[in-house]
């Protein structure tokens, strides 16, 4: 669906009909709009899974998948020219001022239940309104543009307020193409010129930093990459890929695909939990070494010892800090660092054990439930993925802080 995504604004937005189910929609020009009366409200929060992916990736690919399999589910799929940042602030100020006007979202009804809807300049505001008149739906997947910052759209559905109070986020899939996307990350091909150099940052000593290409971004934010295109590529190739997107990011789980056909919806595009659980062994693989393929963004595994409750705070201290400020605690010096996504699993001797989410600079910290606890005896874990996370000053500020005295 190449022509989602040009530039002219007075485009009519293509809305997504499979081939296989192309008698469903009828007649072609004459968009259904669903209305339901106004005490139809949601009673729990929807889903919604971000799917990004560099240009022609395969994200529609994938989508017309979805909408074609037998899950069970009603997903409502979006197709949207989510992209700037700036004007998602815009959106969402424009569908707060505007909430007991909302217009009706035009969704085209599909035959396995699903319903697709495309939303080119409305954005959150469409969102809401599906949500308001739908209702009838249990799933959302939202299609980003191929230049989109996750790291920018994410936090948009995870906190309490915007969105957050009727929709959740369950995870961010990011398609990759096998055939071009060593060169996206060493080049930034098909990236803008400007963005790119206002992405460049020096090292802390004056010297320029390696690119940040979007593709970058699009993986180091990911719960799921599917490494898609695998038939144009040979399989030592295809290895190479599988290597470089792990050494950016060990959190996500990672999947060949061809025609964006993933083996199972559930768990890999559905119903992750990418930004509530925290599973031991979510942070297994990613604690258990890390590479240097990429120059630009990598992994990193912090491992300490179980908190006293009396730490906890001074845990919260280093995590602001880090997170919110860019620096580290009790004037560690560091080379300059851009954390991007961040997850823990923190014991704490009275049994309790802290799970930690971030994205950019917010984060979430609660206790696990009790059920999928791991004893007080485990060590902590916390990973981080970004640039210039691999600095030892992170163990040795966070140890420090720990036991500082407040
Ligand atoms: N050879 C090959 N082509 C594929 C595969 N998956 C998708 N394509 C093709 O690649 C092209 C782009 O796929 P789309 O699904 O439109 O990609 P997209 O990510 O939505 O693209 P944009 O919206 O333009 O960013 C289409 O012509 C697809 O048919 C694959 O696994 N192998
Ligand atoms: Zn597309």
């Amino acid at each position: 669906m190449t022509n989602m995504d040009s530039d002219s604004d007075d485009e009519i937005p293509t809305l997504v009909k499979p081939e296989a189910n192309a008698e469903v929609g009828e007649q072609d020009d004459e968009v259904p709009t669903l209305i339901a009366s106004s005490d139809e409200k949601p009673t729990s929060k929807v889903p919604i899974t971000i799917v990004t992916g560099y240009l022609g990736a395969g994200k529609t690919t994938l989508l017309n998948y979805i909408l074609t399999e037998q899950h069970g589910k009603k997903i409502a799929v979006i197709l949207n020219e989510f992209g700037d940042s700036i004007d998602i602030e815009k959106q969402l100020t424009v569908s707060d001022q505007n909430s007991t006007e909302a217009k009706p979202v035009d969704f085209v009804p599909l035959a396995n239940g699903c319903i697709c809807c495309s939303v080119k300049d409305v954005g959150v505001a469409a969102i809401e309104n599906l949500i308001e008149y739908g209702g009838t739906f249990d799933y959302i997947l939202l299609e980003t543009t191929g230049l989109a910052d996750p790291g920018n759209i994410a936090p948009l559905f995870w906190l309490d307020d915007g969105l957050g109070s009727s929709i959740f986020l369950d995870g961010i899939v990011t398609l990759v193409d096998a055939k071009n996307v060593l060169r996206s990350l060493d080049e930034g091909e098909g990236d803008e010129p400007e963005k790119l150099e206002e992405r460049r940052h020096e090292d802390g000593h004056g010297h320029q930093g390696p690119l940040l290409t979007t593709a970058h971004l699009q993986i180091s934010h990911a719960d799921v990459i599917l490494i898609n295109k695998t038939d144009l590529v040979l399989k030592e190739e295809l290895q190479k890929v599988v290597d470089r997107i792990q050494s950016i990011n060990r959190l996500a789980k990672i999947k060949t695909t061809t025609k964006s056909q993933v083996p199972q919806l559930e768990g890999l595009i559905l119903d992750l939990h990418a930004y509530d659980e925290v599973t031991d062994a979510d942070l297994k693989f990613a604690s258990k070494g890390h590479s240097h393929l990429d120059p630009t963004i990598s992994t990193s595994t912090i491992i300490f010892p179980p908190l006293s409750p009396a730490q906890v705070d001074n845990f919260d201290l280093f995590l602001r800090t880090i997170l919110w400020e860019d620096d580290l605690p009790d004037n560690k010096t560091h080379d300059i660092f851009e954390i991007h996504r961040l997850k823990g699993r923190i014991p704490v001797k009275d049994g309790k054990t802290l799970l930690v989410q971030g994205v950019r600079n917010i984060y979430d910290m609660k206790e696990a439930r009790t059920s999928d606890g791991a004893n007080s005896a485990d060590e902590a874990k916390l990973v981080l993925i970004g640039r210039g996370v691999d600095q030892p000053a992170f163990r040795e500020s966070l140890i420090a802080t720990l036991e500082a005295k407040r």
